[in-house]
């Protein structure tokens, strides 16, 4: 990380979307500039980069605590997301953003139904988003159809939309809830629209155990034999894997999600991260939905990657403070294939935030790569830009009315709830 974000004092510089500058000579002319932003007192950063989520959960925060991952899904999560609208996916999604934009996060990936709804709320919010259709397929063969058929639609309309801020995936829900017929036609959809697959794999030992009992393989090779691996895949969890398995995500360049505290709330485990990380494999961060976090801070995810690992493996070097930074930043974009954010470079996408750092808790001035990861948490952040465009002030968010968020959200949390 050092290398790649050293941290200077200095000046940056923006051109529509793009870093144009990074370094410590100051400008000439200073009158060339619509806008001077006054950096005392701040770190600037790469906005974080969030790989997995399911913003509309955001009504359900607090409502299943304590539960594992089955008990959780099947008992609370279903019944009550069966009741959830267009409206609902809007405002729930809505209030999430705000909370991501907030808490420095500029890019996340969002899995859910009624995608239309997440992709006007990232459209107007200014945030950048990977979107997708989460497809369970326990469902009769017509309903399976219409499913898919939405997903495509949604893929097809909003790819490359909002200035080219919104990307589209394919994503079968889990191994658990898609048949392999299912599987294979979402993979065949992924491969006619050029599209990455997002799934959940190997979140559960229970899942493990039921993949190996139902079809006589563990998932990883389920999914490879199902073609999933010949797309570009990003996997959600991958806790319960074997070296075997952890050889063949490298191989095939599929690239991992760490979702540390929703694995740790559902009691679901604790990824191998330390041996994906020497094998080679691309991990990333994501917080999955507030009902498993239960919040949508990515700095406590940082925290958690950086702590976990060494807590279980008794090597205090197993994820450095700068692997887990950059597995919120850089490594959290190239997993998602974009290659022009998350670092604060000449020539990339400017999407950068900057944290109040004249805070007790940032003194001394000295290790910032340190207390980015160990000390610092959303609540840090004042201003955020995406593409150049300033989303947040003075932790106030430009593009989205908090007051009506909330409002709108708890109309729509009193029906579901009533
Ligand atoms: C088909 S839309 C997304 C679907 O995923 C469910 N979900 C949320 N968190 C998890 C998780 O950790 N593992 C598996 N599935 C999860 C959510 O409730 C939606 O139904
Ligand atoms: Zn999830």
């Amino acid at each position: 990380m050092d290398e790649e974000m050293p941290f200077i004092q200095g000046h940056l510089i923006t051109e529509n979307d793009r870093i144009t500058y990074i370094g410590t000579e100051a400008p000439e002319d200073q009158g060339q500039f619509t806008e001077i932003v006054d950096g005392t007192h701040k770190v600037i950063m790469p906005g974080l980069v969030n790989t997995h989520n399911h913003a509309a959960m955001s009504f359900l925060r607090g409502y299943a605590d304590d539960l594992n991952l089955q008990v959780w899904l099947q008992e609370k999560m279903w019944p009550i997301e069966g009741k959830f609208t267009a409206l609902d996916v809007k405002w729930g999604t809505a209030l999430s953003v705000l909370e991501m934009l907030k808490g420095g996060t500029t890019t996340f990936v969002d899995m859910y139904d009624h995608m239309g709804e997440v992709a006007k709320v990232v459209e107007m919010s200014g945030m950048r988003g990977c979107l997708t259709r989460g497809v369970i397929g326990l469902v009769p063969p017509e309903v399976q159809q219409a499913k898919l058929e939405d997903a495509v639609s949604f893929a097809k309309e909003w790819h490359g939309q909002a200035g080219g801020r919104i990307t589209t995936m394919m994503s079968p829900h889990a191994p658990y809830t898609c048949p392999p017929d299912y599987i294979e036609k979402i993979v065949q959809a992924a491969h006619d629209l050029d599209l990455p697959i997002h799934t959940h794999m190997s979140e559960s030992p229970g899942e493990v155990e039921q993949n190996v009992k139902q079809y006589g393989e563990r998932p990883v090779e389920h999914l490879r034999k199902l073609g999933v691996f010949g797309r570009p895949t990003l996997v959600a969890h991958a806790v319960h894997l074997t070296d075997e398995e952890i050889d063949v995500l490298k191989q095939y360049d599929v690239r991992v999600s760490h979702n540390a505290g929703s694995n740790l709330k559902l009691a679901s485990g604790i990824a191998r991260v330390p041996d994906l990380l020497r094998a080679g494999v691309l991990v990333s961060l994501g917080t999955d939905s507030s009902a498993s976090n239960n919040n949508l801070d990515m700095f406590e995810e940082m925290r958690l990657a950086a702590l976990i690992h060494k807590g279980v493996s008794g090597d205090p070097t197993a994820v450095p403070a700068g692997t887990a930074l950059r597995m919120g930043t850089a490594d959290g974009a190239r997993s998602i294939w974009l290659n022009d954010t998350g670092m604060l470079k000449a020539g990339m996408k400017a999407d950068f935030i900057a944290l109040d750092a004249d805070q007790p808790h940032f003194y001394p001035k000295s290790n910032f790569i340190s207390h980015i990861v160990y000390s610092a948490s959303a609540k840090d952040v004042t201003d955020v830009w995406v593409d150049g465009e300033q989303l947040v002030r003075k932790g106030i968010c430009l593009t989205l009315d908090e007051e009506q968020v909330k409002y709108e959200f708890s109309r729509c949390f009193e029906r579901l709830t009533q």
